[in-house]
């Protein structure tokens, strides 16, 4: 398993009491697999993908990523991890809007360290391969919405993640361009063995992904009816 949520717990303050944000989640996503997580406004989906992005530690329970128990880890610990074996894709593909589509994905070396011509060439093919090839020297404003989706997609991939953590993808697209992106993070999983949790309103394409999750008060279930696979 490339991520697994074992009996996990995040709370928060609520008055005199605490808001069960994450209610014993269990989750496991394989590499190659694309699963959804849908459910109601304030169910927990930030929270899942914060807990499973090592952004926020739970009150109990594991997260283990990649195979690595992250329980007890420093914050630094957490960093390198999630630098090294995490993506994250949000909402609003959040590019700068003063740099190329290029170098938003040079930005991440930056952070990360590491030769810049090596890097180079990277990002040009991982731009190139999500049908980027003639927009390298684009500025976020010079692309569409699905082509800026797409930059940031390929940003995610710099690191070579094992696991891709996707926020609400298509909330800013059309249908059409909705379900290439969506398509495209099907294909993104097997090609490059990746394992992508994607939480999404967007129920009409969930016949793209390969198991479709629920999450309700905090509450985690898996949705056999509408899963593909
Ligand atoms: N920092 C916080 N402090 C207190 N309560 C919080 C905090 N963050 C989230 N919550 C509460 O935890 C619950 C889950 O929130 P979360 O953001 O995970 O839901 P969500 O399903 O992602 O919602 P949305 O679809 O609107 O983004 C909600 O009831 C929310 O109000």
């Amino acid at each position: 398993m490339s991520i697994t949520l074992r009996d996990t717990v995040l709370t928060y303050p609520d008055g005199d009491t605490r808001l069960r944000a994450l209610d014993n989640v269990t989750f496991a996503v394989e590499r190659s697999e694309l699963v959804a997580v849908t459910g109601p406004s304030g169910s927990g989906k930030s929270s899942l993908l914060a807990v499973a992005g090592l952004l926020t530690v739970p009150d109990s329970g594991t997260v283990v990523v990649d195979g690595v128990d992250t329980t007890g880890l420093s914050r630094a610990q957490r960093t390198t991890l999630r630098r090294e074996r995490l993506g994250f894709v949000f909402q609003q593909s959040n590019l700068l809007a003063s740099l190329t589509a290029t170098e938003q994905l040079l930005m991440m070396t930056h952070l990360g360290g590491g030769r810049v011509r090596a890097q180079r060439e990277r990002a040009r093919d991982l731009l190139s391969g999500l049908g980027l090839g003639s927009h390298l020297d684009k500025r976020p404003n010079q692309l569409s919405g699905g082509q800026r989706q797409r930059v940031a997609i390929a940003r995610s991939l710099m690191n070579d993640p094992s696991v891709l953590l996707v926020d609400e993808p298509t909330s800013a697209l059309d249908e059409a361009r909705s379900r290439e992106i969506v398509g495209l993070l099907a294909t993104l999983a097997r090609e490059r063995d990746v394992a992508i949790v994607m939480v999404t309103h967007d129920l009409a394409q969930l016949d793209l992904v390969d198991e479709v999750y629920e999450m309700h008060s905090g509450v985690l279930t898996r949705n056999a009816s509408t899963a593909a696979a």
